[in-house]
């Protein structure tokens, strides 16, 4: 079930996502004692942690923590996405250090390496028996339809078979970076795009209602058929034969 939320707001998507959150990971821990989340970078982090962030009613200490794509830089460059999502929501509540899953920060000198390593820690928590399976996957789409480190064009959205692959050559900077790939991404119980702004709002509809398949995000569909878009109508305004559904878990 594809369902497009659409608020007035960039801080109404933030409390929907609040919402949202907070009964995924209920849910997922009454059945399996823990919430698995995969959070990508930009402006995503911000929006989904500004009012989850406060929200007494989440069992942090049962999250495990992996990022969608990260840039290889160090764990305190401006530019790394751990850092973002460290400042924005780590830093404000109690996940356990053992379960939050950063690149390894001794090969940020070696993408491919640093791919091996994020998959070993995948099957740590995962298993090696079959692609992981998150309980979520928050997603932000880029001007050019690119979701992760997954560019228009690039070898590694068809990769087929690695759980994390790398790249040395982003076309956004930096340019080295790690990435999930389509195959885990789209073994999530549940994938949640975040788009906000009117800046997006051609390349939402493109991916959305036209689902030109030339761009990376219109190719995430979980197994499960659970993807949910959460925008704000700035975001929406182009949507004709796609209708915003009315926001309801
Ligand atoms: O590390 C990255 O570059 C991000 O993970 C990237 O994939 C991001 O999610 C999109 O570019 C959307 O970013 P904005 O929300 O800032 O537009």
């Amino acid at each position: 079930m594809v369902q497009v939320f659409s608020f007035p707001t960039s801080d109404d998507v933030a409390q929907a996502l609040n919402t949202y959150l907070a009964q995924a990971s209920a849910t997922a821990i009454a059945t399996t004692g823990r919430f698995t989340i995969a959070i990508t970078g930009g402006s995503l982090p911000a929006t989904a942690s500004k009012y989850l962030k406060a929200n007494k009613a989440v069992d942090f200490s049962k999250w495990y923590v992996f990022w969608g794509d990260e840039r290889c830089v160090s764990h305190d460059h401006d530019d790394s996405n751990y850092k973002l999502v460290k400042e924005q929501l780590l830093d404000h509540v109690n996940v356990p250090a053992a379960q939050v899953f950063p690149i390894n920060p001794t090969l940020i000198g070696n993408p491919e390496e640093a791919a091996l390593d994020y998959h070993h820690q995948l099957a740590s928590v995962f298993g090696n028996g079959g692609v992981p399976e998150f309980d979520c996957v928050l997603l932000g789409i880029g001007p050019d339809g690119h979701l992760c480190s997954l560019f228009p064009g690039f070898p590694q959205v068809k990769e087929a078979d690695k759980w994390v692959t790398s790249i040395r050559d982003s076309p956004k900077p930096p340019p080295s970076r790690i990435t999930l790939t389509l195959p885990v991404l789209n073994n999530a119980k549940e994938a949640v795009f975040v788009v906000t702004g009117s800046g997006k709002s051609e390349m939402f509809k493109t991916i959305v209602e036209d689902k030109d398949t030339s761009k990376p995000s219109t190719l995430v569909a979980p197994k499960s058929g659970k993807l949910y878009w959460f925008v704000d109508d700035a975001a929406s305004q182009h949507l004709s034969a796609v209708k915003p559904s009315t926001f309801k878990l």
